[in-house]
């Protein structure tokens, strides 16, 4: 069993009269991949904005190592759907940017190797506006990585990318983690995704959103296509879909 990097315990948030989570508790283990998935309209980014210490919430209480999370933290890094990259600056100075707020100095030596390891060595220089959705989300995530944060949120990371380049960024974030073994929490529409990166997924239901059924991926890892084909996996594709949908479809018309 890991110990708990991030936890949330019983999380409760309200907009006004309106209860978006509901007595939501689960951990994120120490070098763990949770994906959380959900929904629309569950509370997923709710949530992961309040486990960011960027929304505040109405009762409960998230710990980041035992330590209650009040506000930001240098140690959680954020990647959103979108890349959010400063359309004026070029990409090392998009990267350098939370330096400059911060004042903490940059590692050049590993931002060189982030820019190597997503394949953008060579385009420092390169303006947001003239690089694919995709590598503007490699440069976001070599953004936060760049902070070396303990736990990497992400909300929908791969949301706005095409299938093959979403596939492609999930080979990437497994490749960086066995690197790095960051702790990592991300939100997700996609099972396939979820089962493909995830440690373990927790499933959200809506609404208000509250967690409905943890499953473990007990898969080893590169998860290869030979592994993301079989059956335990098919398996497990069904079982999330089907708590989801809370059985399967009847064959006869409606
Ligand atoms: N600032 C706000 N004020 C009022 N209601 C809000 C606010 N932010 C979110 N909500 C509501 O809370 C609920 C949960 O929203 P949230 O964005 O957390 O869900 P989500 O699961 O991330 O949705 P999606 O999957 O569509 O991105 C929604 O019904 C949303 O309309």
């Amino acid at each position: 069993m890991r110990s708990a990097k991030l936890e949330i315990d019983g999380a409760v948030k309200a907009y006004g009269d309106f209860v978006a989570l509901s007595d939501c508790s689960f951990s994120v283990g120490r070098n763990e991949i949770v994906a959380i998935l959900g929904p629309s309209g569950c509370g997923k980014t709710t949530l992961l904005w309040s486990m960011a210490g960027l929304h505040e919430l109405t009762s409960g209480e998230i710990r980041l190592d035992g330590v209650p999370v009040t506000g930001p933290r240098p140690e959680i890094g954020l990647v959103f759907q979108e890349a959010n990259l400063l359309p004026w600056r070029d990409l090392d100075a998009n990267i350098h940017f939370p330096f400059e707020i911060t004042g903490k100095r940059p590692d050049h030596g590993l931002i060189a190797h982030l820019l190597d390891r997503v394949g953008l060595s060579g385009f420092e220089g390169a303006m947001p506006g003239t690089l694919s959705g995709g590598m503007q989300q490699r440069a976001a995530i070599v953004r936060a990585l760049a902070q070396e944060p303990q736990v990497l949120l992400m909300d929908e990371p791969f949301g706005a990318l095409d299938a093959f380049t979403r596939e492609e960024m999930n080979r990437l974030v497994e490749d960086i983690w066995m690197e790095a073994r960051t702790t990592i929490a991300f939100i997700t529409h996609s099972i396939e995704e979820a089962v493909f990166l995830a440690d373990r997924i927790v499933v959200l239901t809506g609404r208000p959103g509250r967690v409905s059924r943890i499953h473990e991926v007990d898969l080893p890892r590169p998860r290869t296509t030979e592994i993301m084909a079989s059956r335990e996996v098919f398996d497990l594709n069904a079982a999330i879909k089907a708590g989801i949908t809370g059985g399967h479809r009847s064959g006869k018309a409606a």
